[in-house]
């Protein structure tokens, strides 16, 4: 591959404005948004509810079409749905009949993947996650904080390289949520994936990314990014206590706070 295109966004938006049209009313929901998103690089997308966020990851995942603008992926322009992502909700979304194992391995037999390969991955993702010794248990049978680790297995056992999440631990209790992010960052960190995190936490945003976009109130346009001045690898109680994790996330509220008049 050459330099050019080794050094090509993983994913490009640009120009990109979203008008919904209803019988009675449009709604402009993003307008003339651009960003690009370095390969490896984790970007966090945080704002006001209802600016434009799930609209952003969906454009990217091509569930969603742009009124004007391209969003490109991987150097390509996304016309339809894409199925070289992975994708985590807020919900984890698990087969209530299938053990953890089961479920992760869904997705290969929804690709056709090789069955070897696949268990193997499988496996090492089920390491990675600390998901051992509940390879058997059935959704049912796991906390939130482990459904939700058996749907990120989910989302990168084909090796994505962007992967998109939506408002992956919105549903978590505060410390869950917090371990949650120390794996998410020693997962990103270990498999080099390109992440696109939508998230209502500030926190969350910083911790985990090497940028925050910060979007304004609908109609979404960047508001202001952010670069995170935190070290690669982030222990959490140390960072939470540098003085950049505090001034990112302090300049973030005030931004969040002018885009909703609740300063
Ligand atoms: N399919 C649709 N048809 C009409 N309007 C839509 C559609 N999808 C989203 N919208 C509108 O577009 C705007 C942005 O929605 P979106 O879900 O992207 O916001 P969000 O920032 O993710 O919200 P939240 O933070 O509350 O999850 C909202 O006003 C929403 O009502």
């Amino acid at each position: 591959m050459s330099a050019t295109l080794e050094m090509a966004a993983s994913v490009a938006i640009d120009d990109v404005s979203v008008r919904f049209r209803s019988k009675r009313a449009e709604v402009t929901a993003i307008q003339q948004v651009s960003l690009d998103v370095a390969p490896g690089e984790f970007v966090s997308i945080v704002g006001p509810s209802g600016c434009g966020k799930s609209t952003l990851l969906k454009l990217v995942s091509g569930l969603l079409k742009p009124s004007s603008g391209t969003v490109t992926l991987l150097g390509s322009e996304v016309r339809g749905p894409r199925h070289d992502i992975g994708f985590v909700f807020q919900r984890a979304a698990l087969l209530e009949w299938r053990s953890a194992r089961r479920n992760i391995l869904l997705q290969a037999e929804m690709r056709g993947m090789n069955s070897a390969e696949a268990a193997r991955r499988a496996d090492e993702l089920i390491e990675m996650t600390g998901l051992s010794g509940f390879e058997n248990a059935l959704p049912h049978e796991l906390s939130g904080g482990m459904q939700q680790r058996v749907a990120l297995c989910r989302a990168l056992l084909h090796q994505p390289r962007v992967l998109l999440m939506d408002e992956p631990f919105g549903a978590l209790d505060a410390l869950t949520r917090e371990q949650m992010n120390v794996e998410l960052h020693r997962v990103w960190r270990e498999t080099g994936t390109t992440v696109l995190l939508v998230t209502h936490s500030i926190a969350e945003s910083v911790y985990l990314a090497n940028r925050v976009i910060v979007l304004t109130q609908r109609p979404a346009v960047v508001h202001e990014v952010i670069e995170v001045d935190l070290p690669g690898v982030r222990d959490y109680t140390a960072t939470m206590a540098r003085p950049e994790f505090a001034s990112a996330t302090a300049r973030i509220r005030d931004l969040l706070g002018a885009a909703t008049g609740q300063e």
